[in-house]
């Protein structure tokens, strides 16, 4: 579904590329963690990946797509089926929550009877139900990022992107915000998420890549933070570990609810023809 080939990605003015010659595929359904350092490239993987940078070399392909050629008039087509979330939340500040929803489906001339049906349906997905009329500046970070995943997830794309979403919130809202990508995971979407946190790497056990200056070091299905491997008297190399309590949450009961069916698109590749209309 997403597929690096060869890819770099370098910046001008700077000696050395963001991304060097990655390879990577990330195959429909799965839940891709991003982890390394600061710099390492992480946020370039995503910037690239939703078209906001265009890679320097190399190709890379989303459902079936090379961006590179991608005219820029396809490109919030592109921007359907990849939703994306980041840390510092990007809601419309004059805008209720609902609205913020909303929005995401008017700009894409969604009829209003779909958007009265999928808005409500989303919000109380992630939790925010009685929460419509409050304006972002009223709401907690979580809140927030829970607006912003309902936001990302309203048009039920088949891909979503996160990076660092839970880099503003505290230990136990993001284990809540991470719980709730893990039940929109369950229901078929691909995440593919960019951290810092070692906590929610550690209790997801998903897939691992890590990124160091700019090249994939290490792939691991099932990974933690720190490879397994690791000597702990390495530990020093990796950014300092958060202060999670793993059994500490905030109780929010929704997370512990089935949910429906989250994409409605379970063909990409189907839903990618739409991007050569
Ligand atoms: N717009 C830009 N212009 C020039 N250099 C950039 C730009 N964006 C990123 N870089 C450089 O590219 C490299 C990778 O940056 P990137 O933001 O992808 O790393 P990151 O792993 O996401 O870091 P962080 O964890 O701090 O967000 C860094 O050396 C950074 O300085």
């Amino acid at each position: 579904m997403i597929r690096f080939e060869n890819v770099t990605k370098s910046y001008p003015n700077q000696s050395r590329p963001a991304l060097d010659a990655i390879d990577l595929n990330i195959d429909r359904g799965e839940f891709a963690f991003i982890v390394g350092a600061s710099g390492s490239g992480k946020s370039t993987l995503v910037r690239l990946t939703i078209r906001e940078e265009i890679v320097s070399s190399g190709r890379l392909l989303v459902g079936g797509h090379d961006l590179r050629k991608m005219p820029q008039r396809k490109v919030p087509q592109l921007r359907r089926q990849v939703g994306t979330i980041f840390q510092d939340f990007r809601l419309l500040p004059n805008k209720t929550v609902q609205q913020n929803v909303a929005y995401a489906l008017q700009v894409i001339g969604r009829p209003r009877r779909a958007i009265r049906a999928l808005v409500p349906e989303t919000l109380e997905l992630v939790g925010l139900a009685g929460m419509e009329k409050r304006m972002p500046h009223e709401l907690s970070g979580g809140e927030q990022q829970r607006v912003a995943i309902a936001r990302a997830v309203v048009n039920k794309p088949p891909v979503l992107l996160a990076d660092e979403p839970t880099g503003n919130l505290d230990p136990a809202t993001s284990l809540d915000i991470v719980h709730l990508l893990r039940r929109i995971h369950d229901s078929g979407t691909t995440i593919v998420m960019a951290t810092h946190d070692n906590v929610i790497v550690d209790e997801l056990k998903k897939r691992v890549i890590e990124l160091e200056h700019g090249h994939i070091v290490r792939d691991e299905e099932g990974g933690s933070y720190v490879p397994k491997a690791v000597d702990t008297r390495d530990l020093d190399e990796y950014p300092a570990e958060q202060d999670h309590d793993l059994d500490e949450g905030s109780g929010a009961p929704p997370e512990d609810r089935p949910i429906g069916e989250v994409h409605a698109l379970d063909e990409w590749d189907d839903d990618a023809e739409d991007l050569l209309r």
